[in-house]
């Protein structure tokens, strides 16, 4: 991975705030695409360590600058980790922006892949997923960097 993609890659702070910061004026916008109750794929219960009938929050969004999307990303919370949390509810608003906001919120390790996103179409080079925890509330959050932010970021193309 080229330096440039891995100060992308392995950020652990809040990628709302990066991607916010390097859009450089572009209005930035969570684009809500899915969200609804579901069981997550294996290999998502697998990275949880949750047994594979759980139901879960699946939330799936584009984080678009100037209207295009430069990452696209799908949250699962296994609903039994849930806690009360009005998730829902949270609709074009960032999940990072009140992920951050919480206090204890523990980040696990960054795991990534060369792979697509296997819930969107559009191409690009990385992608990673981490859960974040904070008391019993737990998130698996993987986000796609797409080839167009590569474009507008003038970054390798891996
Ligand atoms: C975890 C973060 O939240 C971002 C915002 C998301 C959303 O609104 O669903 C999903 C994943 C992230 O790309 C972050 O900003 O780091």
């Amino acid at each position: 991975m080229s330096p440039a993609w891995w100060a992308w890659v392995a950020t652990r702070d809040s990628l709302t705030a990066r991607l916010t910061e390097a859009g450089n004026g572009r209005p930035f916008r969570v684009r809500l695409l899915e969200q609804r109750l579901g069981r997550p794929r294996p290999d998502e219960a697998r990275a949880m360590g949750l047994p594979l009938d759980r139901m879960a929050w699946l939330r799936e969004v584009a984080l678009c600058l100037d209207g295009r999307p430069w990452v696209v990303a799908r949250s699962v919370a296994p609903l039994a980790q849930l806690r009360g949390q009005r998730l829902e509810r949270l609709g074009e608003r960032s999940l990072g922006s009140w992920l951050f906001r919480q206090p204890d919120l523990e980040r696990g390790p960054i795991e990534v892949t060369a792979a697509p996103a296997p819930f969107h179409p559009l191409p690009g080079p990385w992608g990673r997923r981490s859960v974040f925890r904070h008391r019993r509330f737990a998130v698996l959050v993987q986000e796609f960097f797409l080839d167009a932010m590569a474009d507008e970021l003038q970054l390798p193309t891996r």
